[in-house]
């Protein structure tokens, strides 16, 4: 059963036997009179409009004595159909062409997920045209908020949608048979009452799989900028060039542009970023209002992530199941940064007097590069280091996707005072072999040498990295395994050793 036409005001319940889940109670839509929706609009008002697009305007409606707030889209000039495929003119499927009013209200009716702008009910006008009754959305779309909001999104929003935008697309290419939205843009993402995502617009969306005549005979169809280069003809249509829309919204997500944007060359956002996410050139695809974001991994596995939608080759793009995976690590990540990110920020600003000196070692030991922080440059080698010799985490293009290595695998970082900006004081310069460094702000070395008055925090990806305010002697080891942890918390260094008296923790 599915959605059901009746002309009477009802309530009608539908119930998709591919989604059918005993717990839940089958959804309702009710089909309102017009009589109500025009009096819930105020006669479709001006102060009742919220919007318009290509297939029509979008209403307010106060119902049920104001208790439910809806939007109610309603058709504009004659009522459209989904074009029949010009090359099967005689098939008899074809002729059932829908309007799109029809066909979101036909899939809304069969999928519903706390994702998506779901379906109230629907209506018909005095000249026989179909009015769509969905879910109320009161903070506006994605594009508004990413192109015209005078504050823009942090990345930790833009996270969090990216990852709950997934999770509507994953809901429908999981549905049997898969719904394929073919219209993934910003302005079809709506925000509910809690800034929640919401994918909408099912107006371009087919049921079916990619054999079934209904899709092999609807036309490809999408809008410009967002559409996958190889849906050309009926047959390409997979849930990849979902994916590949995706792909384009997360890059305009991650820069703040547009899908196309003539201010920008090339003014596609695709051939825009690629080339710049292949060189590892992360900073220069951020939204510049906002900069990057504190923990360099969430812009590495964005852009990588996007990177791998927009894939020409369809098969090689990830599922939707993956990009939710993926995106679910990231929300970690953006949600707990290094809990040192204020103090990074302040390396990235330290007094004249008091600078260090940070020297990259390769693998064979040799320094292949000593900066010392403070200077203009040394900001940004403190905030993404490496990324402009290439060495950072994300370093191969291989068949043209980008694959994570592990940074600094083979690489030794030396750091310490520099005594000649610091007359008087003796320190000898800590060297320790990184092994790997947790992103929390936790040092783990297999060897510390010569740990004389010396206290740091370092991030390996990020390089940031303070002393304390006074050197001090923090532990010594013999030769023995051992594993250090300085962890920054705020303004405080904890010091955790398995020495018998541990440093403790020191105040900065
Ligand atoms: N459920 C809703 N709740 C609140 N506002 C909505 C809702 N649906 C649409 N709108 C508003 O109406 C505008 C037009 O929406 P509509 O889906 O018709 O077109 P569009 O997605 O902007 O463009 P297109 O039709 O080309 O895809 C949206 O930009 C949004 O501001």
């Amino acid at each position: 059963m599915g959605y059901l036409s009746c002309n009477a005001e009802s309530a009608i319940a539908t119930c998709d036997p591919y989604i059918w889940d005993n717990k839940r109670k089958p959804f309702q839509i009710t089909n309102f009179s017009y009589a109500d929706l025009e009096s819930a609009t105020n006669g479709f008002s001006a102060e009742s409009f919220l919007g318009k697009g290509s297939y029509g305007s979008v209403y307010r409606a106060l119902l049920h004595h104001g208790k439910l707030i809806a939007a109610v889209k309603r058709a504009i000039g004659p009522q459209q159909h989904n074009n029949k495929c010009a090359s099967c003119t005689n098939c008899s499927t074809c002729s059932n062409s829908t309007s799109p009013a029809d066909n979101e209200i036909e899939i809304l009716s069969r999928v519903r997920n706390p994702r998506l702008v779901n379906l109230l009910g629907f209506s018909v006008d005095r000249n026989e045209k179909k009015l769509i009754v969905v879910e109320f959305m009161p903070n506006g779309s994605l594009y508004d908020i990413l192109h015209s909001s005078p504050r823009p999104p942090s990345w930790r929003r833009r996270v969090r949608w990216a990852s709950q935008i997934a999770k509507a697309v994953e809901s429908l290419h999981s549905s049997n048979p898969p719904v394929i939205h073919r219209d993934i843009k910003s302005s079809n993402v709506l925000l509910d009452g809690k800034w929640n995502a919401r994918l909408g617009d099912f107006g371009l969306a087919l049921r079916g799989h990619v054999e079934d005549v209904r899709v092999r005979c609807t036309p490809p169809a999408g809008t410009l900028g967002y559409l996958d280069p190889g849906y050309l003809a009926p047959g390409d249509l997979s849930t990849k060039s979902d994916v590949f829309s995706f792909g384009i919204l997360l890059l305009e997500m991650i820069s703040g542009r547009n899908a196309i944007d003539v201010n920008y060359s090339p003014p596609s956002v695709v051939d825009w970023a690629v080339p710049l996410i292949k060189h590892t050139n992360f900073s220069a695809i951020c939204d510049p209002r906002i900069g990057e974001p504190e923990d360099p991994r969430v812009i590495r596995q964005l852009a990588v992530l996007a990177a791998r939608c927009v894939r020409s080759t369809a098969e090689k793009r990830p599922a939707a199941t993956e990009v939710v995976d993926c995106l679910r690590n990231v929300r970690k990540m953006v949600q707990s940064p290094p809990i040192w990110g204020n103090v990074r920020r302040r390396v990235q600003r330290p007094s004249r007097s008091r600078q260090m000196t940070l020297e990259v070692l390769d693998g064979s030991g040799e320094m292949v590069k000593t900066k010392k922080l403070g200077s203009r440059r040394n900001r940004k080698v403190s905030s993404v280091p490496g990324a402009e010799e290439g060495n950072e985490a994300v370093g191969s293009l291989s068949d043209g996707v980008i694959r994570s290595k592990s940074i600094g695998s083979g690489s030794e970082i030396k750091m310490g005072w520099d005594p000649k900006k610091k007359p008087g004081l003796v320190v000898k310069m800590p060297v320790m072999r990184l092994v790997k460094s947790r992103s929390m702000g936790v040092v783990q070395s297999k060897r510390l040498l010569h740990c004389h008055q010396f206290a740091f925090e370092l991030d390996k990806r990020a390089h940031a990295f303070r002393e304390l305010s006074e050197p001090k002697l923090l532990v010594s080891w013999d030769k023995q395994p051992l594993i250090q942890k300085c962890i920054l918390k705020q303004d405080t260094a904890v010091i955790e050793s398995k020495e018998p008296n541990p440093v403790g923790s020191k105040t900065l």
